[in-house]
């Protein structure tokens, strides 16, 4: 498939200031630095992965740099607050140590509202990995029973597609299987396919992250509202520094669209970094250069950039910026992009609506529902705490209230 590229003028493109995570503007104290955060935990036994997969997906170091990486020895904490819909700390807990040991306080590592992922190296006898998931499950399931835990089947890239799924079936059998003779079969596992060396680690970390968004079936429904109005195929709202799409509509995700979506941010980061802004141009020498390089200076962000790529098979790839991190990106024919004013005129609406649940959820009470997590005490309505479904109410009325003004295709 080969991209024919707009003239210049449709790439009137712009990405955040700093490519590295920061509060939003105006967020002021609010969003990001004044609560608590969810945590998402990197587990496994040592050299599965674990640092590889922080460092690919949010650092943008490139998979083969990660070849030569340092076993790490002490817990590792990021955060990550790229929007006010993604905010969260990452920690890496290298995999030789102990965290239930009397040295650890694991009240305090695993108490908090948020993921435990589990990354098994599929190239390596997993056998002692299942052991150690078996018993990382059993004790933080007694610590956080509220806690989401997932399993990255990783490395998968050295598998046959055979294998894959054999690999995927056997692991997810014995651990359940070890969950059942334990008594814990209400515990829920879910499993992914993931290496560093495709989109798979991107798709299976925006899964893990869309489920900590109380706002998510919100964002999901306007997305739908957008895409049904709109005459698009499929839209996916992205984190642009991560490539980690937050929300897209209800129908199926295909990987070459998610792919696409993705390659088409690497073109737009690029080019940007090239045309956007007159002095990095010359002295640029990677991609990973180029993004470090992109915001330093506030002047090429701009709210109302945008860009365009036609591919030679009738089909659209149309991207707007949204806010300062996220940006949507939306697949559709190539006539249905006739009518861009009505795309754009409700993209604008889309805006609009995000703005609102943007603001509510500055309202929200994270602290406190990750206090209740953490003492065990948070009641679950469909998969959602009660303070999660406050948010998803008001913010089910804003996206409402805003969706009302759209134009119809
Ligand atoms: N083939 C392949 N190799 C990978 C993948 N992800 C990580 N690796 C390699 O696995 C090795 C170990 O990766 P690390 O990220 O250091 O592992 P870790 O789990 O953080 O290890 P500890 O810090 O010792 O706990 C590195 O050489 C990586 O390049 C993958 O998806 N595919």
């Amino acid at each position: 498939m080969s991209f024919d590229l707009e003239d210049e003028a449709s790439y009137g493109v712009s990405f955040p200031t700093g490519f590295e995570y920061g509060p939003d503007e105006g967020d002021g104290e609010t969003a990001a630095s004044s609560e608590v955060k969810p945590r998402i935990l990197l587990m496994g036994l040592r050299r599965s992965g674990k640092s590889s997969i922080q460092k690919v997906v949010f650092h943008k170091v490139s998979p083969n740099e990660t070849l030569f990486l340092e076993s790490t020895n002490k817990i590792v904490k990021e955060d990550v607050t790229n929007s006010s819909f993604v905010c969260f700390q990452i920690w890496d807990l290298p995999g030789h140590l102990d965290y239930f040991d009397s040295t650890f306080d694991a009240e305090n590592i695993f108490g908090s509202y948020g993921a435990l992922i589990f990354v098994i190296d599929a190239q390596d006898d997993y056998m002692d990995a299942l052991q150690k998931l078996h018993v990382t499950v059993t004790r933080v399931y007694k610590i956080n029973p509220g806690i989401k835990f997932e399993v990255f089947i990783h490395k998968v890239d050295g598998l046959s597609d055979d294998h894959k799924i054999e690999a995927q079936r056997d692991i997810h059998q014995r651990a359940c299987d070890d969950l059942i003779d334990a008594g814990l079969e209400n515990v829920h596992l879910s499993f992914y396919l993931t290496s560093i060396y495709d989109h798979s680690i991107f798709e299976a970390f925006s899964k893990v992250v869309q489920k900590l968004i109380p706002q998510l079936p919100t964002l999901e429904n306007l997305l739908n509202i957008l895409i049904s109005n709109s005459g698009i195929e499929k839209a996916f709202l992205f984190d642009v520094v991560s490539k980690i799409y937050i929300a897209t509509d209800s129908s199926p995700v295909d990987m070459q669209s998610y792919e696409l979506c993705c390659d088409m941010i690497d073109v737009v980061i690029d080019v940007s970094c090239i045309y956007g802004e007159e002095e990095y141009w010359l002295g640029i020498e990677s991609n990973r250069s180029q993004r470090n390089a992109i915001g330093r200076d506030d002047s090429i962000f701009d709210t109302q950039s945008s860009s365009v790529i036609k591919l030679n098979n009738g089909t659209v790839l149309y991207l707007r910026e949204v806010n300062r991190y996220l940006a949507l990106v939306c697949i559709l024919r190539v006539d249905s992009f006739d009518r861009q004013g009505l795309i754009d005129y409700n993209f604008l609406c889309f805006q609009q609506a995000i703005q609102e649940v943007f603001e509510l959820r500055k309202k929200s009470k994270l602290p406190d529902m990750a206090q209740n997590n953490m003492l065990g005490n948070d009641v679950q309505v469909n998969g959602l705490s009660t303070e999660q479904n406050h948010v998803h109410e008001d913010s089910k009325k804003a996206s409402k209230q805003a969706s009302n003004n759209w134009a119809r295709n």
